[in-house]
Order: C-alpha cells, then structure tokens, then sequence
C-alpha cells in the first residue's frame, strides 16, 4: 500500500489515479515508492516591519502620544484599521504617512517602523504575523494586547 506522506487522488480530467506529497503539495502520476518527507522550512533569523497601531479602552495600556486616555471601542479600532489598509491598498496614502499620524505607538516617529526583530521580541500573534509576511506585504488587522494592528514587513 502507499508509503507515509502520501494520498492518492482522482484526477477529474483523465479519470486517472495520482499521488500527492501531503509536505510539498507536489503530485506525480507513478505510485511513490518511498515515504514523503516533512519539510523544514524554519523562516528567517529576523524580520523588519513598521506597523500602525489603533488602540481601545480593552488595550493593555490605553494612552499614547496622541491621545491621553484611549476610550474608543475594539469594533470602531477595527474599523479604522480597515479604513486606513484600504487608503493604502489603494495607493491613497502611504504606510507611513499614516502610521505617523494614527498610530497610537511610539514608532509612528519613525512611519512605524519598529527596527529589525527575532522571535520572542513582540507579542506572539504580531510575531506571528510579522514572519508569515513576504518582503514588502501588508498584514490583515492583526490583535495583540495593546490593540489593533496593520503590519508592513519590509525587510
Ligand atoms: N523590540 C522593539 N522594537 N520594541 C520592544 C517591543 C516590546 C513588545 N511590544 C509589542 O509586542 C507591541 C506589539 C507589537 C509592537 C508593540 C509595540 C508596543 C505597543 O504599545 P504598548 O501596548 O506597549 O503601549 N509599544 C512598544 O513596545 C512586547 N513584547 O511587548
């Protein structure tokens, strides 16, 4: 029967059997002879990302250099995080033009832009986020203790 890390598939145009790498995704028509091989990909050693920080009355610390005491809810920071992503996906503004005016982090100085990082430096989801980016790709809101986040890797 079929080696480990192996499904065999129906090929909807030829009504002929395949078999899949369950790792590498890859398919080939002749029936493997030897189990498939997790890959290791471990990622890179460190990362570089400016993000856009919109805080709410729920963050860990709601205050910022824009705003003594932050009041508003999680919804309306999702909100803006999503209406700020869009000026950018739609090449409306910059990542930095407006990290520098919203964000409710320090970075927003420096256009967001938080320097050169390794694992275990930020808060596990922008971790996560932040090394499952391409160079030069713009997250999706992502959420950390001190709010909502849209992250530009760059490096
Ligand atoms: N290594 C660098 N450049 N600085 C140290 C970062 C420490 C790290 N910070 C974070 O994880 C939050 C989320 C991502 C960015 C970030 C920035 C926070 C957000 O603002 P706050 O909730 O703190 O008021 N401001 C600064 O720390 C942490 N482990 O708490």
């Amino acid at each position: 029967n079929l080696p480990a890390g192996w499904e065999k598939r129906l090929s909807r145009s030829t009504g002929q059997h395949y078999y899949l790498n369950i790792y590498t995704k890859e398919s080939q028509w002749d029936a493997p002879d030897k189990p498939a091989e997790p890959v290791q990909t471990t990622g890179p050693e460190q990362v570089q990302c400016s993000h856009l920080l919109v805080k709410h009355k729920e963050s860990r610390r709601p205050s910022s250099w824009r705003e003594e005491n932050i009041t508003r809810s999680k919804e309306d920071a999702l909100d803006l995080v999503k209406s700020y992503r869009e000026q950018i996906a739609q090449g409306k503004a910059s990542f930095a033009e407006l990290a520098s005016k919203y964000s409710d982090c320090s970075s927003a100085k420096r256009g967001g832009d938080l320097g050169p990082f390794g694992r275990g430096a930020m808060q596990k989801p922008f971790e996560d986020a932040s090394f499952s980016l391409k160079v030069g790709e713009l997250s999706d809101p992502v959420f950390t203790d001190s709010g909502v986040h849209i992250i530009l890797r760059t490096v």
